[in-house]
């Protein structure tokens, strides 16, 4: 207020002598005078007349200003050079005063007219009131100082599109006299004739002078002569002044008023249009400023936003997070801003304001549009993580996946809606619906990776029991194959099926599936279901040569009782031969092929006829005949059901008939074996070659007791080992086996014999001569005993014969039989050897680890 109050009265040059518009000094002015601020509420007055007419005295009396003013001691000169400006002291509603180099004046002589132009019309562009002096004494004269400039005002009035309507105050100095009331007319008469004599438009021809101008007058006394009067009626003019824009005032009727803050640069703008000799359209100046002025004021506020703390806050909280109240915090930010704009352009064109507030507004919001898009982000990720908590809670509290899905969907949505309806500012008209989509898209994609992954793994938990609840028992089944082997497979599938699918289909529920999705899950694992057995059917099919060997050895070895055969001679091995083969075929057929239905086929009858019966010459002629096995598939057999074709049956079955029928040719041996051992008795013919070659010999015995004694005692003694040795069942595997073996036990066995009896002559003696001797009442070590090397004989276990056979075969020793393996070993020669069966009988610690030597002693046998 100090510089303002400083400031006023104080003028300024506006435009200098030169024509130049002093920008600088003229802000400096309004910045001081505080003009700009003063909105539409001001007025500007100018004064144009004759030079060294005592305009400057008069403004400086009327406005408090300090116009400079001419010494009237040093004679009439021109003292204003161009305009000046200064606000009037004292005078309400703000008041700006234009003090205009004098008219008609002899420093610029006859031609120089043309700043008079420019400088009137300047004042008649931007002034509400125009003081026009002039001298009393000029009134009604032809000649007159007054008449060149009012015809001047009136010229330049036509270049103005759309003048306002400027009071034209006509200031009569150093009045006479001659009342006013007499001279007013006068003077208003001679104003009409210029007005005439005008050459104007022909829009405005007729126009009377009351349509551009309004025309008031009033008269001074001299200054000079009568200083209080003049005074006097200085003050009753300054009365005029006040509230002079107010209707009825001095400038009630004034149009097309420049905002106060737009006043210095319409001013320029007019100056440079007048300048340039260019016309001066007022409407269009006006949007020009009302364009430049808003422009200025928005970028202004546009600034001011850009650096207000109280957006910079807002900013930097939302990149680290979502702000609350977003919306209404930044609302307020842009409406005061926005607000800031609507005060200081109120006064500008009103299209043109609105344009640039819209302009402005669309700025801000610019501006401000990534910070609510970073909040929109903070809402989305919220609602998601919103989303994954409330389903992870649900599912744990036991509530079914679509329902529990659909819920959180509706709520974590719902949040997401109020958190934009939260940031969203009134100013804006921003769309959320793209990232609600957005939102949905997420939580949708979140909710079906987790769909899929509980069904993933409730599929693989069915598919978990299924193959538990199939593999295994399938796997026993082809072991014990026989016809009933599918009807059994299909049996356990359909039990298992029906028991696990039911489950898994109750459990989709909860995902409130499409029938035929589901369906197709059901199926699918059905599916599975068939092929873990038919992998597992497969698995086992690969094997079928070691299952139809296993076969044939457990019906070849053993009897009908399980219990394991030995070959005494008595057995028809050509009968037991073709049950077992039989056996081993039919297991076969169960493994060709893979039968999910009840339907018979013709695969066993088939093998039957091809490969069991019938001679070989008739097999062989059917073979160049037509052969049913010459084929890759089975009558009834689909294709892919097929596990081991009718050819390949038939190599198997040659490759199974090779490598049994060693088995078959031992078993034989050992019957005839067992035969030789069975005959003690020699053939007649050598009984009675004995009697006749040995009748002399027989004879010296039977005369002689004492020979007689030592052949009984000879044959008690040959009897003990023979039973010692087990000499029939040594023998039971052939001469030259028995041989060796009776042989490799006959001395240790001898030992024995003589040990025991020397043992029991000992007793004896100590029976018959009871003193005590220290050498025999201590007891002695233990004698060692002599135990007869084991002999592994056949029939052998059905294992350990697998193993022989399925061993490949030594060029060396085609013979050998194969280590077998410590458990099933022992279990084999436990069964097998006669010996052992009678072993078995007591306890046989170390067993298991036993065969390795009893093995050692068979291959050597064998
Ligand atoms: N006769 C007479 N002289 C006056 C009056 N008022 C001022 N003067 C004298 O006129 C002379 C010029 O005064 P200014 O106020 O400087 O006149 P001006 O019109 O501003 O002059 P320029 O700005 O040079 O055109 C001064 O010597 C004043 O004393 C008046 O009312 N009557």
């Amino acid at each position: 207020m100090e510089e303002s109050d400083a400031a006023e009265g104080v003028a300024v040059q506006l435009i200098d002598g030169e024509g130049e518009f002093a920008a600088e000094g003229a802000e400096r002015f309004m910045a001081a005078a505080g003009v700009a601020g003063c909105g539409l509420s001001y007025a500007v007055v100018s004064i144009m007349g004759p030079q060294s007419s005592g305009k400057s005295t008069l403004l400086n009396q009327l406005f408090g200003t300090n116009f400079r003013e001419m010494d009237a001691f040093r004679g009439r000169s021109q003292t204003t050079k161009g305009i000046w400006i200064a606000r009037c002291v004292g005078v309400e509603p703000c008041t700006v005063v234009l003090d205009l180099e004098g008219t008609d004046g002899r420093e610029r002589g006859e031609d120089d007219t043309a700043f008079e132009k420019q400088s009137s019309l300047f004042a008649l562009a931007i002034s509400d009131i125009v003081l026009i002096n002039m001298w009393c004494h000029d009134i009604g004269r032809e000649q007159a100082a007054n008449k060149p400039l009012l015809k001047t005002v009136f010229q330049v009035m036509m270049r103005l599109f759309s003048p306002r309507k400027t009071t034209l105050l006509f200031v009569i100095r150093d009045k006479t006299r001659t009342p006013l009331e007499h001279l007013e007319p006068v003077l208003r008469e001679d104003i009409q004739k210029i007005w005439n004599s005008v050459a104007k438009p022909e829009a405005h021809k007729d126009t009377p002078i009351n349509e551009f101008f309004n025309v008031q007058v009033t008269a001074l006394s001299s200054f000079e002569e009568k200083e209080d009067q003049f005074r006097e009626q200085v003050q009753q003019l300054r009365q005029r002044f006040s509230n002079s824009i107010a209707p009825g005032g001095l400038a009630g009727d004034r149009r097309g008023v420049v905002p106060a803050s737009g006043f210095l640069f319409s001013s320029q703008q007019i100056w440079k249009v007048i300048r340039e000799n260019k016309d001066l359209d007022l409407p269009a100046h006006k949007v020009m400023v009302a364009t430049v002025r808003c422009d200025e004021i928005a970028n202004e506020k546009f600034g001011c936003i850009t650096s207000d703390t109280e957006w910079l806050d807002v900013e930097s909280a939302v990149q680290s997070g979502p702000v609350p109240g977003f919306g209404k915090k930044l609302g307020n930010i842009v409406d005061v801003h926005l607000q800031e704009y609507d005060k200081e352009a109120v006064y500008f064109d009103e299209a043109v304001r609105k344009g640039k507030r819209q302009h402005l507004e669309s700025r801000i919001l610019n501006l401000v549009q990534p910070a609510f898009q970073k909040m929109l982000t903070h809402l989305r990720v919220k609602a998601l993580e919103k989303f994954k908590t409330g389903l992870n809670s649900s599912l744990e509290s036991g509530k079914g996946f679509a329902v529990s899905a659909r819920d959180n969907t509706e709520c974590s949505l719902k949040e997401f809606e109020q958190g934009c309806a939260d940031a969203i500012i009134k100013q804006a008209n921003w769309d959320c619906s793209k990232m609600l989509e957005k939102v949905r898209r997420d939580i949708e994609d979140h909710a079906l990776s987790i769909r899929e992954s509980k069904l993933s793994e409730m599929t693989r938990h069915a598919k978990d029991k299924l193959r538990k609840a199939l593999a295994e028992p399938v796997e026993s089944l082809f072991d014990a194959a026989d016809q009933t082997t599918w009807q059994s497979i299909r049996n356990i599938y359909k039990r298992e099926t029906d028991a696990i699918l039911p489950e898994f289909l109750n459990n989709l529920c909860q995902f409130e599936m499409e029938y035929a999705p589901a369906e197709e899950m059901v199926s699918k694992l059905k599916d599975y279901a068939r092929s873990v057995v038919e992998s597992k059917a497969k698995e086992e099919s690969s094997k079928v040569l070691i299952h139809m060997k296993e076969r044939f050895t457990t019906v070849f070895s053993h009897d009908k009782d399980s219990i394991p055969r030995v070959w005494t001679g008595k057995e028809d091995v050509r009968a037991i031969a073709k049950e077992a083969r039989s056996a081993a075929l039919k297991l076969l057929s169960v493994m060709a092929a893979i039968r999910w239905d009840d339907e018979p086929d013709r695969i066993e009858s088939i093998l039957t006829s091809t490969l069991l019966e019938g001679s070989v010459v008739s097999k062989i002629a059917s073979a160049a005949s037509a052969d049913p096995l010459a084929s890759t598939t089975w009558e009834e057999i689909a294709p892919k059901h097929t596990m081991i074709t009718p050819s390949q049956c038939k190599s198997l079955w040659k490759q199974f008939k090779a490598e049994t029928e060693f088995t078959i040719t031992q078993a034989v041996s050992t019957q005839q074996a067992h035969r030789r051992g069975n005959s003690k008795l020699p053939p007649p013919w050598a009984i009675v070659a004995i009697a006749i070659l040995g009748f002399n010999e027989i004879m010296v015995l039977i005369r002689n007791p004492i020979y007689l004694f030592l052949l009984f005692v000879g044959y008690l003694m040959v009897k003990a080992l023979a039973m010692q040795l087990d000499v029939s069942r040594e023998f039971q595997n052939g001469v030259v086996p028995g041989i060796i073996s009776v042989s490799v036990k006959l001395l240790p066995a001898i030992q024995n014999l003589v040990n025991k009896v020397a043992a029991e002559q000992q007793a004896e003696h100590q029976q018959q001569h009871p003193h005590p001797h220290p050498h025999t009442q201590a007891p002695g070590p233990p004698q060692p005993q002599m135990q007869p090397p084991p002999l592994l004989l056949s029939p052998r276990s059905p294992m350990s014969e697998l193993r022989r056979l399925h061993m490949p075969r030594s060029p060396r020793s085609p013979r050998k039989v194969a280590s077998p393996a410590p458990s099933s070993s022992s279990s084999s020669s436990a069964v097998s050897s006669p010996r052992h069966v009678g072993e078995d009988q007591k306890p046989r610690p170390g067993a298991v680890g036993a065969p390795e030597n009893e093995a050692t002693v068979a291959d050597s046998i064998v």
